[in-house]
């Protein structure tokens, strides 16, 4: 089965091509700019034509949280548009496609993970565009699978692990927001159970469970709880170490807010597909011993 992932770089294409590696039954093709642009439209349908996907996995995006709030017309055309572009190339060549989006959907309030049945309130320019997406995938191709995960990190690209290793080799001390809670997701987690999904959709012309799924690591925490685990599993592997401090949202301003609750139910994906996500502690320490291993094998 041939997966054709948007986004070549990204965390999320980048894990799909090493999970691959091990699935002889699938092959993995990555686009990305040029060849395929969302800002530019007139790219994306002859670059996934050419690319001849059995299923097409979008995971491009515009993810500069904090900028889109000064490049909000960029945000919507990559995101918004963009995405759904995508799925209407898809559609026209008879596929379908697995969309990811974010729990920045939603505005954060209450005291319970999120469900599929709540309503979105993004509170960002870059989650208000991740919804529009949303919208425009379903509405372009109603084969479609929209998965919203949150907090992803992996060995690849920038995110909040590789931050806090980087931090802790000249500080001693780092201050973390402890008033934040979420799941923390691997993108080799996602690629896992995108590859499940792939299995389970490739021929079958009855696959009846199309819609939208939050899919994320098992368990929660807070952004602090995710550094000390990261920081303590560095410092059992003989990396870099250093304490963390819990500060509240209020004293780590951002130009674009982030929801204070970032929980997502994974039951509905839990019960429809009969996988869920390794609890986020083992996940988040694989990827810290990977990324230790790499540096000390790279000199
Ligand atoms: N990183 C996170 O914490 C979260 C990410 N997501 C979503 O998951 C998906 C994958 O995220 P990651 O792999 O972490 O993202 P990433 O930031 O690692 O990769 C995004 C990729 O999209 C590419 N891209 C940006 N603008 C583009 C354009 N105009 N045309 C073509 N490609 C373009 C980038 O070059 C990059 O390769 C995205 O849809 C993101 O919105 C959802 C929740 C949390």
């Amino acid at each position: 089965m041939r997966l054709v992932v948007t986004g070549r770089e990204g965390q999320v294409a980048r894990s799909l091509v090493e999970r691959a590696h091990a699935r002889p039954d699938f092959e993995v093709v990555v686009l990305g700019r040029p060849e395929l642009d969302l800002a530019k439209p007139e790219t994306i349908a002859p670059a996934l034509a050419i690319a001849r996907p059995d299923l097409v996995v979008s995971a491009a995006a515009y993810t500069a949280v904090d900028q889109a709030e000064d490049e909000p017309d960029l945000a919507f055309a990559v995101n918004g548009a963009g995405a759904g572009h995508v799925a209407e190339a898809t559609a026209r060549i008879g596929k379908p496609v697995i969309h990811l989006s974010t729990d920045y959907i939603f505005d954060g309030g209450g005291e319970r993970a999120y469900t599929e049945n709540d309503k979105p309130a993004p509170r960002s320019v870059y989650g208000a565009s991740k919804l529009a997406g949303e919208h425009a995938v379903a509405k372009a191709n109603p084969r479609h699978l929209i998965l919203r995960t949150a907090w992803v990190y992996s060995p690849f690209g920038r995110n909040f692990v590789k931050t806090m290793l980087r931090l802790a080799t000249d500080r001693d001390e780092i201050a973390v927001v402890a008033d934040q809670w979420g799941n923390p997701t691997s993108a080799l987690d996602i690629a896992d159970a995108i590859l499940h999904l792939a299995a389970m959709l490739y021929g079958n012309k009855g696959f009846a469970s199309f819609g939208v799924y939050h899919f994320a690591g098992t368990g929660e925490t807070s952004w602090s709880g995710f550094a000390r685990h990261i920081l303590d599993t560095s410092q059992a592997f003989g990396g870099p170490y250093a304490r963390v401090r819990d500060i509240a949202t209020v004293d780590y301003p951002t130009k674009a807010q982030r929801p204070r609750n970032s929980r997502l139910s994974t039951e509905k994906f839990r019960s429809v597909f009969g996988w869920t996500a390794p609890d986020w502690p083992g996940a988040t320490s694989r990827v810290v011993e990977q990324l230790l291993t790499r540096r000390i094998s790279n000199g």
